[in-house]
């Protein structure tokens, strides 16, 4: 059953507005991209994501389609669920790597030992293991989700706990990226080479020490994207600059969906 307010506040219509202007947005993409293939411009809808969901949007079969409001909604899924936590795991990363500037030389080298002053190629990025060091640190500290939920279907009987059906579990992975008993006494400080041997071996095989990109079947569909974008601007950035922290910065993280510096990060950038 829909719910519709009688009454709506300030914030109500401007939430709409908003919400109908993303709508707008999106569609407006779309259509550009159908125009394409109805004007003879284009032979497909394209091998991108959006593609994909318009061949499924036209299916010869009627029942196989999906509506114009489920691409849409998943467009404005895909493109908030992946903006949000990658700048953030972005603007981490660059902080601690402006403090950490031994960690930030080690990584430079790595990239022009592979790239030199070329751009980061697809065989290339697998091969960064000092940048992924890196952001699997950066993750495990300001791990951008920190909430993950999921909701009983029955009820369960874990050791000493019970759990009735329908409760809705909210499980903090940044309590248990800081946990000592799991990491050590110095859970709290920068140290890329915990993750040297890979994830598993940090965590000395407990897949549920680590959870940046959660667990299980809903687990994180952009995972492999998200990380190669991050070694993508890292290996930019870290070939024609050098940083360090700007004396303006103030520590202030902010749990807002993701969690984000409050008033960003402010680094002085060195021409190499
Ligand atoms: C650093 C970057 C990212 C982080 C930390 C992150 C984190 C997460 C987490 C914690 C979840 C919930 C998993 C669970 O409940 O077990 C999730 C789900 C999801 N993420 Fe990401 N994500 C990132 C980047 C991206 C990108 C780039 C995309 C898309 C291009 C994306 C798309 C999604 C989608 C669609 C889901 C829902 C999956 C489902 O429910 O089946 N994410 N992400």
């Amino acid at each position: 059953m829909s719910r519709r307010k009688i009454w709506k506040s300030q914030d109500d219509i401007e939430s709409d507005k908003i919400e109908q202007s993303l709508r707008d947005s999106v569609l407006a993409i779309v259509r550009k991209r159908e125009e394409k293939v109805i004007t003879g411009q284009a032979h497909n809808f394209g091998s991108d994501f959006l593609g994909s969901l318009l061949r499924v949007h036209h299916d010869a079969d009627k029942k196989n389609r999906i509506s114009i409001d489920d691409v849409i909604d998943e467009c404005k899924v895909f493109f908030l669920a992946g903006h949000e936590t990658t700048s953030s795991l972005l603007s981490w990363t660059f902080l601690l790597l402006a403090i950490h500037t031994d960690w930030q030389e080690k990584a430079r080298n790595e990239v022009f030992e592979l790239f030199g002053q070329e751009k980061p190629t697809a065989e290339g990025l697998p091969r960064l293991k000092i940048a992924n060091m890196i952001i699997n640190e950066a993750l495990r500290l300001y791990t951008p989700a920190i909430s993950l939920v999921r909701r009983v279907t029955k009820n369960v009987k874990l050791g000493k706990y019970e759990f009735p059906a329908n409760m809705e579990l909210h499980i903090p992975p940044l309590a248990l990226h800081r946990n000592q008993d799991i990491w050590g006494k110095d859970a709290h400080l920068f140290k890329p080479e915990r993750f040297s041997e890979g994830v598993a071996t940090a965590t000395r095989n407990n897949p549920m020490a680590f959870l940046p990109f959660g667990f299980g079947p809903r687990t994180c569909v952009g995972l492999n994207f998200a990380n190669n974008e991050v070694k993508i601007a890292m290996s930019i950035i870290l070939q024609r600059y050098k940083f360090t922290l700007s004396s303006n910065y103030v520590h202030s993280p902010l749990s807002l969906i993701t969690v984000r510096p409050q008033n960003g990060v402010q680094i002085m950038l060195q021409t190499l």
